[in-house]
């Protein structure tokens, strides 16, 4: 748990934490909500806002360059001047550290506006 999780490395076979777990790895990453549905894992997801198409897409390439470095790739929803993220591990259908690392990753990127 003492992990920084702005210089950690995905694990490439990642645990599934205990949703009993979350809720210290959450306050790690503000702006990141939990989210369940009955047809999807849970899942780490957030909403970055910008000005124009420029941003967000400048946003978006930033968080490909990530997800590249890390074999770990959000879904992504991305409107003229929005992005939405939603991360989980697929391997173990659930949220891993490595959610957790992204996100992190994700939010302190200059381009999140943040
Ligand atoms: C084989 C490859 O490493 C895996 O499919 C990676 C790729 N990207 C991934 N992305 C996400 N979000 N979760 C994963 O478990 C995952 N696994």
């Amino acid at each position: 748990m003492s992990i920084n999780l702005l210089v950690a490395q995905c694990d490439p076979r990642p645990a599934a934490l205990p949703e009993a777990d979350l809720q210290p790895w959450l306050a790690k990453v503000p702006g990141w909500q939990l989210v369940k549905s009955d047809d999807m894992p849970p899942a780490l997801e957030a909403h970055f806002g910008f000005d124009n198409f420029y941003q967000t897409m400048a946003f978006v390439n930033a968080v490909a360059d990530i997800a590249h470095g890390q074999d770990h790739h959000p879904d992504m929803i991305v409107s003229y001047g929005a992005c939405t993220l939603r991360l989980w591990t697929h391997a173990v259908n659930a949220l891993s550290v490595n959610d957790f690392i992204c996100a992190a990753q994700i939010s302190a990127l200059p381009e999140s506006g943040a």
